[in-house]
C-alpha cells in the first residue's frame, strides 16, 4: 500500500479510534495494558448510554459488519492452528474425517458472503452518488471524502473488467483484512504494555506529544513527525515481532546460505524473533529501549537485523498503513492516560 493510497479509509480510522478512546476513557487509563474486553463490564447507565452511542457510530461507519469479520478471522487462525488428529492418524481421513477442512470450508464461506456484502453496499453508494469511476475520484477528491480501498477496486473493475473481477477483489480484501488486523492489533496491545512497564518511556513519548502537537488536538499527518512514537513502535516490534517466523517461503534455485547447502524447492522460515534478539548485533536484546534506533539510524539501518514485515518483493506491503494506525492508536491512549481530553480532526 504506497503513501498516495495511505489517506484511504482515514476518514473511518481516525473517528473511530477518537470514539472508542472517548467511550471509556477512564477504562483505558486503568485498564491500559491487560488484555482486558475494553466493552465488558458496563456498570452503569452512562456507560451503556455510551457504549449504545459507540455502536451507532460503528453502523454509520458501516463497521458493525467488521466486527463480524474480525470473529472469523480470529476462529480461522483458531481452527487452523489447532492440531487436527487426522495428522497424526491418518486412516482417519479414509474413515470420512474431515474435521477442521468443513470447519475451515464454513468459515471461508461466511467471510466470503461478508466481503460480498460489503462490494454490493459500496457498489450501491456508488452507483447512488454517481461515481464516474475515475481511480483519481476514488482517492480522496471524490465521495465526499469517504473512499475506500474497495472503492478504488470498484474504479478500476469499471475501466478493466476483465482482471478485476469480483472473485478478484474478494480475495484482495480477505487478505488484506486477515493479514492487516491481528498484526496490527497485537502490536498495539504490546505497546501499550510495554509503555505500562516502563514509565520513563510513557513520560518520553507524552512530552514529545506535547512539544511537537500540543494538547488538546491530534491528527493523523502528525505521525511521520513524531520519531520518538515511531521508536517506540519499532521497539515493540523488534521484541514481539507479530509474525514470529515471517511466512514460509520456497528457494526457487538451489543455494547456501550461512555454509548450509539449500536445495531447490526447499520451505524456508526466517526466525525473526531470533534475529531481533541476537546478542551478537544487538546491544542488550532483552531490554526494551526506544532510543536505540535513535542511536542507529532508524529501523532503515538496522538493515536485515530488523525485519517484522518481512523482506524483499514479498515484503508486506501494509506496512506503512500498520505504523500510521499504530501510531494513531498510540497517541490516542498517551492523551487519554495523561488525563486530557482531545477532539477529533478531520
Ligand atoms: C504490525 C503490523 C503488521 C506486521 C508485523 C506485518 C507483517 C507481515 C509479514 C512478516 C509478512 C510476510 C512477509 C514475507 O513474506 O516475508 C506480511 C505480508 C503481508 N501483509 Fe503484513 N503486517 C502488518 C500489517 C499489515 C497490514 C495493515 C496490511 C494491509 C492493510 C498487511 C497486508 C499484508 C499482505 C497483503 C501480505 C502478503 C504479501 C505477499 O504475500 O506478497 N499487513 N505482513
Amino acid at each position: 500500500m504506497s503513501k498516495r493510497m495511505l489517506p484511504l479509509g482515514k476518514p473511518v480510522r481516525s473517528p473511530v479510534i477518537i470514539s472508542v478512546a472517548q467511550f471509556r476513557p477512564e477504562k483505558i487509563r486503568t485498564c491500559l495494558g491487560r488484555s482486558s474486553n475494553l466493552w465488558g463490564g458496563c456498570r452503569n447507565k452512562q456507560d451503556e448510554e455510551r457504549l449504545q452511542k459507540l455502536k451507532e457510530r460503528c453502523r454509520e461507519l458501516n463497521l458493525d459488519k467488521f466486527v463480524e469479520f474480525r470473529g472469523i478471522v480470529e476462529e480461522t487462525s483458531v481452527v487452523s492452528g489447532a492440531a487436527n488428529v487426522a495428522d497424526f492418524f491418518p486412516a482417519l481421513r479414509r474413515l470420512g474425517w474431515h474435521g477442521p477442512e468443513r470447519k475451515l470450508a464454513w468459515l471461508q464461506r461466511t467471510r466470503d458472503a461478508l466481503i460480498g456484502e460489503f462490494i454490493k453496499r459500496h457498489r450501491f453508494r456508488r452507483r447512488r452518488s454517481g461515481s464516474n469511476g475515475e481511480a483519481a475520484v476514488a482517492i480522496g477528491n471524490g465521495d465526499k471524502g469517504r473512499a475506500t480501498v474497495i472503492d478504488v477496486m470498484l474504479s478500476l473493475q469499471e475501466s478493466d473488467p476483465g482482471t478485476y473481477t469480483d472473485v478478484t477483489i474478494k480475495g484482495l480484501i480477505a487478505e488484506i483484512l486477515a493479514a492487516g488486523i491481528d498484526t496490527s492489533a497485537v502490536t498495539m496491545e504490546r505497546a501499550m504494555c510495554l509503555l505500562l512497564i516502563h514509565p520513563e518511556v510513557l513520560h518520553a513519548a507524552r512530552a514529545e506529544l506535547d512539544a511537537k502537537i500540543g494538547q488538546g488536538r491530534m491528527a493523523e499527518e502528525d505521525i511521520p513527525n513524531l520519531p520518538f512514537l515511531n521508536f517506540i513502535i519499532n521497539e515493540t516490534l523488534r521484541l514481539y515481532p507479530a509474525v514470529p517466523l515471517l511466512m514460509p517461503h520456497e528457494s526457487s534455485q538451489d543455494c547456501t546460505v550461512g555454509g548450509y547447502d539449500v536445495p531447490h524447492g526447499t520451505m524456508l522460515l526466517a526466525n525473526a524473533w531470533a534475529i531481533h534478539r541476537d546478542p551478537n548485533t544487538w546491544d542488550k536484546p532483552q531490554e526494551f529501549k526506544p532510543e536505540r534506533f535513535q542511536c542507529e539510524g532508524g529501523k532503515e539501518e538496522a538493515g536485515l537485523r530488523m525485519l517484522p514485515f518481512g523482506s524483499g518483493r514479498r515484503k508486506c506491503p501494509g506496512e506503512s498503513l500498520a505504523m500510521r494506525v499504530i501510531g494513531l492508536a498510540l497517541v490516542t491512549l498517551i492523551h487519554c492516560s495523561s488525563g486530557r481530553s482531545f477532539r477529533g480532526r478531520r
